[in-house]
């Protein structure tokens, strides 16, 4: 029997009043793949990360971490159970340095304390370095983090992150307020990170360019519903979600060149 998939997503439903925020939606991502899930505003992302991080208890269906069942696990148990994740904002100790930053983070999965003096400097030290070089960011190593620029935060942001050692890494937005330069080498080194480590990443985005240049596979949630899901020349042609996108525009202007049927701008 070959084994389960990393994160398996069963008939997944959670509704807020009358609203079926997720309905009914399954899904599976393999170590080391990289997925987009995407769909106009309240389509249901957030619900659906915060299902599979348990922060949310499903009304209906089950989600399973190479099998194990995490559904409504909290975030904390989902954590150790291996699901990490970044948010839109990022969250970092601006008076510690950068380094400082991942070798606290490092500690506490130790449950350990990170201290900025005596020996306890130390404290996991050289995995700091690794996961700064992983995440293009060993130069910076020594700076303080408030005084990085806004696309540095985010890599550290991701640092902080792999020092959990996830193995499935929920991003929620990563490029989210970054320049558009900034925005595709942060997904590139985010997607290199997470080949070489084999960590399945599940990242939001409204950022089309992001999407279709980095996902290997993108879903698509349109009013709670998974409407499409595969290769994203595949999702791109799919007639549902150019009707789900149609008057938002933002799937059409992601591809490059013009596509026959795309709508004519005028
Ligand atoms: N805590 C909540 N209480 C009530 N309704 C909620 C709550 N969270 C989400 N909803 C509703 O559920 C639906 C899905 O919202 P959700 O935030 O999951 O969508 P989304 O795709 O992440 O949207 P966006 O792209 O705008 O962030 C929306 O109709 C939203 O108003």
């Amino acid at each position: 029997m070959s084994a389960p998939p990393l994160l398996t997503a069963t008939g997944l439903a959670r509704a807020w009043g009358g609203v079926r925020a997720v309905d009914d939606v399954s899904f599976s991502v393999a170590a080391g793949e990289i997925v987009a899930l995407i769909g106009p505003n309240g389509a249901g992302k957030s619900t659906c990360f915060n299902l599979i991080n348990g922060q949310l208890q499903p009304d209906a269906g089950r989600v399973l971490l190479s099998g194990r069942d995490i559904t409504g696990a909290g975030p904390a148990r989902a954590f150790r159970a291996g699901v990490g994740r970044t948010f839109q904002i990022a969250a970092t100790f601006a008076s510690m340095t950068v380094r400082e930053n991942v070798q606290t983070a490092l500690a506490a999965g130790r449950g350990q304390i990170m201290r900025p003096w005596g020996a306890g400097r130390n404290v996991a030290r050289d995995d700091a370095m690794r996961l700064l070089a992983l995440s293009g960011m060993a130069a910076q190593a020594e700076r303080p983090a408030a005084e990085l620029a806004y696309g540095d935060v985010k890599r550290l942001e991701l640092a902080i992150a792999l020092a959990g050692a996830p193995r499935l890494l929920l991003m929620d937005e990563p490029t989210a307020g970054m320049a558009p330069a900034d925005r595709a080498d942060l997904m590139r080194t985010a997607v290199a990170v997470a080949r070489k480590q084999n960590i399945g990443v599940l990242f939001t985005e409204h950022d089309m360019d992001a999407v279709f240049a980095h996902a290997d596979r993108i879903l698509v949630l349109d009013r709670g519903r998974l409407i499409a899901s595969g290769a994203p020349a595949d999702v791109r042609d799919n007639a549902a979600v150019r009707a789900a996108y149609l008057g938002d525009g933002v799937l059409f202007a992601a591809t490059s060149g013009p596509h026959p049927g795309d709508p004519k701008s005028s």
